[in-house]
């Protein structure tokens, strides 16, 4: 790290994979970061056969940020990269703008790169915004996936993200522009000691004394990185051993799950979780501990939209059926943001949770072996008062459903995206 300037393109080349999509995007603000970014990734591009694709939001909240983009725009096309500025105008002056204006942009560029068919987009967080990261985590008391930081790579619906200058100090960076006689933009916002992460950047000035440094606290990063990893794959395996997908639940076996280390039975409950109501923000710590009690303990809880129901050695999992009694659907439309139903023409006909009056119209829904609360929180199809089937509960009549292809696989659900 902070290793010389005259390296950094090799560096930088040999973060990212071996071979790059021909059609490669990278967002673009102005600043030392992303500036050095496009660069760099300028001079792979041109090497690798590969098509850049810049872009830069404006967030229409500076009186300077038109021009910025407009700044960025003429450099890109000085480098023969083609720019586009995407505006936000989305804010209702309500609710925090800084996390506002992050989730715009990131939807903003998503949009812009599927629309493009451009598969992966740089970004140009440094070993610095890691550092920044970690500091504010600390603040927060996270465990091991928090003080991993950002990682080089994540998924955003359907888009890659490639951080490839994580391991980059911005002093080496900004040696590099120098170097290079680029001149870059400072933005305001950098010194506004409102913001957490200026004053994470001010406190880790004062922490050098110690040996606590950008380059340190992102090695620390990386490590815990590595750790976090670990417990995902063992989090994964222990997910096939205790816990069984069923009727759009999760039953898990009570003494396999109690036989696990706690960190372990936490991420199995909140990956579960997620599962049943669906990605959001994760659930408290205090009352993800709570709920590992309750299963280990054979007691009854809910949390997040979901109920936690035992059944003799069995925990099961699943929707609460207050958060999707009023659930209604077409066919072909998403029940509850995720379960699509697939069956024969039948007009007038309604997907809503098979309920309390559902039940009982379906002789049969013991064979399955599931609870019948469990079943009262599925999804079934109604044609008025009558339920036309209801596949969890083993009246089929012609009909299926499926959950939502854009959701991975249960197993998928333990790991970082
Ligand atoms: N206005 C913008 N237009 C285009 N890209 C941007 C813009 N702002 C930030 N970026 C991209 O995001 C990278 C990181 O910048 P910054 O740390 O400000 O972003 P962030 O989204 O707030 O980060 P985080 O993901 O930590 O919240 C930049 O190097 C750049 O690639």
């Amino acid at each position: 790290m902070s290793s010389p300037a005259d390296t950094l393109p090799e560096r930088v080349r040999a973060l990212l994979p071996e071979t790059l999509p021909s059609r490669l995007g990278v967002a673009v603000s102005g600043g030392s970061d992303s500036l050095a970014l496009l660069h760099l990734l300028v001079r792979i591009a041109r090497d690798e056969d590969v098509r850049l694709f810049a872009a830069t939001v404006d967030h229409g909240l500076r009186p300077d940020a038109a021009a910025e983009a407009a700044s960025v725009s003429e450099t890109c096309a000085h480098l023969g990269v083609s720019h586009v500025t995407l505006k936000w105008t989305g804010w209702d002056r309500s609710g925090n703008l800084q996390d506002q204006a992050r989730q715009a942009r990131y939807g903003l560029l998503r949009d812009w790169a599927v629309l493009q068919d451009i598969p992966a987009v740089a970004l140009g967080h440094t070993a610095d915004d890691q550092a920044e990261t970690v500091l504010m985590r600390l603040g927060r008391a996270s465990g091991v996936r928090g003080l991993s930081g950002m990682s080089f790579a994540r998924d955003l619906d359907g888009v890659t993200l490639w951080r490839p200058l994580l391991g980059e100090t911005r002093t080496a960076l900004r040696d590099y522009l120098q170097a290079e006689g680029v001149r870059w933009i400072e933005d305001p916002s950098n010194q506004d000691l409102r913001f957490d992460r200026i004053k994470a950047r001010e406190a880790l000035g004062h922490l050098s004394g110690l040996g606590i440094t950008a380059e340190t606290l992102s090695r620390v990063a990386a490590n815990l990185g590595r750790a976090n990893r670990a417990l995902e794959h063992f989090a994964q395996e222990s997910a096939r051993r205790v816990a069984k997908e069923i009727a759009c639940a999760v039953r898990v076996d009570r003494a396999g799950f109690a036989a696990l280390p706690e960190e372990i039975q936490r991420r199995l409950l909140v990956g579960i979780l997620q599962r049943i109501s669906g990605p959001g923000y994760p659930p408290r710590q205090s009352k993800v501990e709570q709920v590992v009690q309750a299963v280990v303990a054979g007691r009854s809880s809910t949390l997040s939209g979901c109920q936690i129901l035992t059944d003799g050695n069995s925990s099961w999992f699943c929707r609460e059926l207050t958060a999707v009694s009023a659930c209604v659907a077409r066919p072909a439309e998403l029940w509850d943001g995720r379960w699509i139903a697939t069956g024969p023409d039948t007009p007038g006909a309604q997907i809503r949770t098979l309920g309390e009056t559902g039940l009982p119209q379906v002789p049969d829904w013991r064979a399955t072996g599931v609870p019948r609360m469990v079943l009262m929180a599925t999804p079934a199809v109604w044609l008025g008062d009558q339920i036309v089937s209801a596949p969890f509960a083993g009246f089929l009549n012609g009909w299926t459903f499926e959950m939502d292809p854009k959701f991975p696989e249960f197993s998928a659900s333990f790991l970082s995206h």
